[in-house]
């Protein structure tokens, strides 16, 4: 049987909650408040999916709470009991806390239950809309035919803007880069750590080309033995060696009108530098077992993890083949050097992990997001998305608390987020002028969002709770754009 949905009910006054909680336990698993304290309380450790909250309580009044609800816990559908009809002013404050309904006392036990339940229903319906979403984003619609709905999903899933940073990421300036070198038809080096996207890069700079049409093909070098990498790029002829019982195509003709991707190129031995720079030089090749030229067009991008120049001066690879390679080389900052993307970057994952595995969960505690931004991750990315796939795999709960890190992780995190304020706080300026460091923040917040929605502007300014006009100037304001590479705050 699946759980009940979850609400909250908050009333400063005990007879009235508990004759709500005890009709709402009929059909929904009811927690209660007394107050602001204690409802931020049950929000931060629940998955509630609905607010009946009453207007007049000690401090503060309810429309005020549902505000601050409805910045840091957008998807809960919000109502407020109000004790008689309220002036048009309150009405305004109503609409202005994007509050879904307001139910004025006395009410009616059927009522509320109504109530509650079409305000689960909405966050449900909230909750698909937002998977669909993401679904869409990660695989785009298909347009006619076999071939062409492959390339288009191919081509939907990796862009520039699927390279997930934040507007101050040091990623930004690499992004912009690659995106110039995009349109030039020249070899490109990727340099970076492990896990770091150079894969990702190389993907995104082919379908910013003009050969996107063309196909991608990516070869590992580094994990491929000499006699097999030649034949597996050049391809062989039928008895070129024990074993090749057919003819077969290599991996540069199928790559041919496209991109050739070479991975971990400062891998390869100094025997099959020699063959792919007689190659790169004179654009054809000859496949094994016989004495034919094969000419083909390939524009050649290549990466490593090592430091390329340095295995030059070091005798182990060949400058010419470095050049031949490298008439723009890229570089890919670790993820430790840029500690803003680790938040950005794990929620990414969290939810591109929630919907292949059809899982829901709330997110992160502050506690668990500090010590992911604080560690140091040595297989960047890779690392991230497997640390938090582990965790969405052990959570038992709506919020992936310290627990369930790695113990690596959990050593340098327990307890430590609310002392370091996690947040887009971490990387405002300490000092500067308030508006500045505002700015700062709110260009972080905007950013954060707008990538999770997925660049909808509509979903966006909803879960901001601005208006898509509003938004709008906000997002020219910071130079917030999803063009190829561009994605700075000016
Ligand atoms: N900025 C990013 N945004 C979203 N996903 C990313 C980003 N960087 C890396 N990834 C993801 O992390 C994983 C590792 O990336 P990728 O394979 O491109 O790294 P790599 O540097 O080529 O790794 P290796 O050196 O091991 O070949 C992939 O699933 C990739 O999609």
């Amino acid at each position: 049987m699946s759980t009940p949905p979850s609400v909250l009910v908050i009333d400063d006054e005990p007879r009235s909650v508990e004759v709500m909680a005890r009709i709402l336990r009929e059909e929904f698993d009811v927690h209660v408040a007394s107050g602001a304290a204690e409802a931020r309380g049950i929000l931060e450790a629940n998955w509630i999916q609905a607010i009946f909250c009453d207007q007049r309580m000690p401090g503060l009044t309810g429309v005020q709470f549902l505000s601050e609800v409805r910045d840091r816990w957008p998807d809960i559908v919000r109502m407020i009991v109000t004790g008689y009809t309220e002036p048009d002013d309150m009405i305004d404050a109503i609409n202005a806390a994007g509050i879904y309904q307001y139910i004025t006392k006395p009410w009616h036990p059927d009522q509320l239950l109504l109530a509650a339940r079409n305000a689960t229903h909405l966050f449900a319906m909230q909750r698909d809309h937002e998977r669909l979403s993401l679904e869409l984003r990660l695989a785009p619609p298909a347009a006619e035919g076999r071939l062409v709905r492959q390339r288009e999903r191919v081509r939907g899933s990796y862009h520039f803007e699927s390279i997930i940073r934040t507007p101050t990421s040091p990623l930004n300036e690499t992004c912009r880069q690659a995106a110039k070198a995009a349109a030039f038809d020249i070899p490109v080096l990727i340099q970076g750590e492990t896990g770091t996207g150079k894969e990702l890069m190389a993907r995104a700079l082919h379908y910013a080309s003009q050969r996107d049409t063309g196909a991608f093909v990516a070869v590992n070098c580094g994990a491929i033995p000499d006699e097999l990498l030649e034949s597996e790029l050049f391809g062989h002829r039928k008895g070129a060696f024990t074993g090749a019982h057919a003819n077969r195509r290599g991996l540069v003709e199928e790559a041919d009108g496209g991109t050739l991707f070479l991975d971990e190129i400062g891998d390869i031995s100094a025997a099959f530098q020699v063959k792919l720079l007689r190659f790169l030089q004179e654009g054809e090749f000859r496949a094994l077992g016989t004495n034919e030229t094969t000419r083909v067009d390939v524009r050649v991008l290549a990466a490593t993890h090592r430091d390329l120049r340095e295995e030059v001066r070091a005798g182990r690879f060949r400058e010419d083949l470095y050049f031949r390679l490298s008439a723009m080389v890229l570089t890919i900052p670790p993820l430790r050097d840029r500690p803003d993307d680790v938040r950005v970057l794990a929620n990414h994952l969290l939810d591109a992990a929630c919907l292949r595995h059809g899982r829901h969960v709330r997110g992160f505690t502050p506690d668990t997001m500090a010590a992911l931004i604080r560690h140091d991750w040595p297989g960047n990315v890779r690392e991230l998305q497997n640390e938090v796939l582990r965790m969405l795999v052990l959570a038992e709960q709506d919020a992936l608390g310290v627990e369930l890190l790695s113990p690596g992780l959990r050593a340098t995190g327990d307890g430590d987020g609310a002392r370091h304020g996690v947040g887009p706080m971490d990387s405002i300026p300490h000092t500067g002028p308030l508006q500045q460091r505002m700015d700062v923040l709110e260009a972080q917040i905007l950013m954060e969002t707008i990538v999770r929605c997925g660049w909808n502007k509509s979903l966006t300014a909803r879960e901001l709770g601005l208006s898509r006009v509003g938004l709008r100037a906000k997002l020219d304001r910071y130079g917030i754009v999803p063009n190829a590479g561009q994605r700075t705050i000016q």
